[in-house]
């Protein structure tokens, strides 16, 4: 037995499962053996009085999981942090345990109200005691541990959890003597995981497997070489041996319903100070402003979610609800993250929603230099399709050429400053580029309620996925659209695959194109090779265009295709010289109609038009890109995408594609003028040409 090493329990009398506050309690309500538990408990009881000194706390009707005494608070010599349980169900047991605390002489500190932590469950001390493992994500708040490292004056490194069964830090991580960590390393991220490893070097570290995670067996007392816990492997067993510690295994089986096992079930009180230590969190804050429509938009949600998933939490500060129909809302949301890195994710993503710093802390934004041609420096800010500005000495600067997935390039001219989108591979040695977070900020639209809320058949409102009805209003507006555009002079540009010409949608693009409703094509090899073909010789991919049956031998006539326009030389010289006379790439060529063939790996030929040098095809896409007011994405995932990512927010984007996962992936840009429509392609081409007809054709008079 060791005087010096004390631990807490509290006597199962009043334990029972009477309630569900974690996925091990679900169905076992009520269902623990009182004789079972009693006899389980004394003997974990009777294991550690061999070993150490245990001290009781009185149990007290009414609050059955008092039993699990890891949760009465967090101690470090004689200071203790008291637990601010997270559940109601637990908080009736906080006085009892603080009594006890304050009769055996502690020092009581206590967290704010609404501050949740868990004690000792979710906070445990590298053996030697020079710092804090503290858990955060279910019951303890990561706020509380600033407090923590300071009340304790100890560095706390914070790990977040991520599956709910190992809700409590001590139910998947256990320090042990020497240095050694016995863990389950997917309960954590994947920054938890990094931070790890930082810490324990490998030949430290047991991680365990999952039948051992769901046996507790992290869930165990360490005293010296020896530990105590539920259940283990014959595996783990001879690893722990190995390593130098004895496994005492003793059954907790009752105490598991409740979702507890030997850690939960005790309290070292004897947790020995180091003299030089010093109170150290990475944790870093920051607060926001959010403005607009924030509740029935949605947006306060999107953000409250995009810090909790990125490994953040939250303080909404402050809450101010637009009054009127029209008037926005504002609020003020502190964030706190574990490390500078997490908190800059987290902040990049809110500030594509429009959260912008608040006016004492905005600063300049953060100008790194290129040092090599095509390479930015690290930790860049990856541009969205939002308008986008950014401070520079003290000024506002409105990013040129938005597109998403580049970075900001800077550059000082005569003329000012001039800050733009750039790709990577297009960054210059002198230039300089916005790293980090500092001084960014999107400017998101508020559209009014009525914006928002319009009937679907009026308005690219939300981005959503169509139902039946839903393609005939959108292609009424379509119709609409484009009747407008054409009429004003302004561009619409198509993107399409080959499907468009097997679904016999190929006479009702160049209808498109032959009436000005087009002022360029986008798309593959695959859509001129089949368009063409079919303009020769009546197939697509070989398959009979008006019996819709495979001509013997068809799957040949693409490639004779290919063939014939190779030897013209381009698509162009092949209509010149009368090859062919109809279809979509004819109708391009006969009216002027710019197009844009970007090469693929699976293109056969190619046609002497498709680029096969990517970058120069991508080039080429967005210049005929510019200017453009709305895109018609028919049935290319390739180039549809492409062709979004190059595309800031303002163009209305219509993707037409008969997968919903792919109309999703391109219209739920977060964009209002997107919208996706889940159906047979040729079908919306002919729906289309109709609705233009009707819209275009004279008032019939009766007399
Ligand atoms: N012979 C060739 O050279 C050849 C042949 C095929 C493709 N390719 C090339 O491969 C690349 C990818 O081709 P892609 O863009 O066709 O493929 P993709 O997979 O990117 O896109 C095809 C899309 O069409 C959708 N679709 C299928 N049937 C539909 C229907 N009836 N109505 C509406 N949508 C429908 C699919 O869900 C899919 O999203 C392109 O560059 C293309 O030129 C070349
Ligand atoms: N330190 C622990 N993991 N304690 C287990 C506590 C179990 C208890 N039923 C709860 O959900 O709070």
């Amino acid at each position: 037995m060791t005087d010096s090493i004390r631990f807490l329990m509290c006597s199962p009398d009043h334990y029972d499962v009477d309630y569900v506050i974690n996925p091990w309690m679900e169905g076992n309500i009520h269902k623990s053996s009182r004789d079972r538990s009693v006899e389980q408990w004394q003997k974990l009881y009777h294991t550690l009085k061999d070993h150490a000194i245990v001290e009781l706390v009185k149990p007290q009707k009414g609050w059955p999981d008092m039993v699990f005494t890891a949760n009465a608070g967090l101690v470090l010599d004689k200071t203790v942090v008291l637990s601010r349980f997270y559940h109601k169900e637990r908080q009736g047991e906080e006085p009892y345990f603080k009594e006890w605390f304050e009769s055996q002489g502690f020092t009581v500190h206590e967290l704010p109200k609404d501050l949740p932590f868990e004690g000792a469950g979710d906070a445990l001390f590298d053996r030697s005691g020079r710092y804090l493992w503290a858990g955060y994500g279910f019951r303890s708040e990561l706020d509380s541990h600033p407090l923590i490292a300071e009340w304790l004056n100890i560095e706390v490194l914070s790990l977040r959890l991520m599956d709910e069964r190992f809700y409590h830090l001590d139910t998947c991580f256990c320090p042990l003597s020497g240095g050694y960590l016995l863990y389950y390393p997917p309960a954590f991220d994947s920054y938890s995981n990094r931070l790890i490893e930082m810490r324990i070097p490998p030949e430290k570290r047991i991680a365990i497997e999952e039948p051992d995670a769901v046996n507790f067996a992290c869930n165990a007392v360490n005293i010296n070489q020896t530990v105590v816990m539920n259940k283990v492997s014959d595996n783990l067993k001879a690893r722990l041996s190995e390593a130098g510690f004895n496994v005492i295994e003793t059954p907790l089986t009752e105490f598991l319903k409740a979702g507890g096992a030997a850690k939960c079930l005790t309290l070292r009180v004897t947790e020995p100070i180091i003299p030089d230590r010093h109170a150290t969190v990475l944790i870093e804050t920051r607060t926001v402003r959010m403005e607009g429509h924030l509740l029935d938009a949605g947006l306060i949600n999107q953000a409250l979610d995009l810090i909790v998933e990125g490994g953040g939490s939250f303080k909404v500060q402050q809450f101010n609800l637009g009054e009127e129909r029209q008037s926005t809302s504002n609020a003020l949301i502190k964030i706190s993250a574990p490390s500078h890195q997490v908190m800059e994710d987290i902040i990049s993503q809110l500030i594509d929603i429009g959260a912008v710093s608040l006016d004492e802390d905005i600063q300049d934004a953060k100008l790194e230099p290129v040092t090599q041609h095509g390479v930015s420096p690290d930790d860049f800010y990856v541009t969205t399709i939002y308008p986008t500005e950014i401070r520079v000495n003290g000024e506002w600067v409105q990013v040129q050429k938005q597109r998403m997935d580049g970075a900001i390039a800077v550059k000082e001219t005569p003329e000012g400053i001039i800050a733009q989108c750039k790709l990577l591979r297009d960054l210059e040695v002198g230039e300089k580029v916005v790293v980090d977070v500092a001084g960014i900020r999107t400017i998101r639209k508020t559209e009014s309620r009525e914006q928002r809320n319009a009937p679907q058949e009026f308005g690219f409102m939300s981005a959503g996925v169509s139902s039946e009805r839903r393609v005939e209003l959108i292609v009424e507006q379509v119709a609409w659209e484009l009747r407008q555009i054409r009429d004003r002079g302004g561009k619409v540009v198509v993107t399409a695959g080959p499907v468009v010409i097997h679904t016999g949608g190929a006479e009702h693009l160049s209808h498109l194109i032959r009436e000005g409703y087009v002022q360029a094509l986008l798309g593959g090899n695959a859509i001129a090779v089949h368009d063409i073909e079919q303009a020769m010789m009546g197939t697509s991919l070989g398959v009979d265009m008006k019996q819709g049956t495979a001509v013997k031998g068809g799957h040949r006539h693409h490639l004779k295709v290919i063939n014939t326009i190779r030897r013209c030389g381009s698509i162009a010289n092949a209509v010149e010289k009368g090859l062919f006379k109809s279809g979509v790439m004819y109708e391009c060529v006969k009216n002027n109609v710019p197009f844009s063939l970007a090469g693929s790996i699976r293109d056969d030929g190619p046609l002497p038009d498709t680029q096969m040098d990517l970058i120069k095809a991508q080039q080429h896409y967005t210049e005929l890109l510019q200017g453009a007011e709305m895109i018609l994405m028919l049935s290319t995932m390739l180039h549809s995408i492409g062709v979004g990512n190059m595309t800031a927010a303002g163009v209305k984007m219509v993707c037409v594609d008969i997968n919903p996962a792919v109309v999703t992936k391109l219209s739920d840009r977060g964009s209002v003028e997107s919208v996706g429509v889940v159906t047979d392609v040729g079908l919306f081409l002919s729906l289309l040409v109709k609705q233009l007809d009707k819209l275009t054709s004279r008032y019939h008079l009766e007399v």
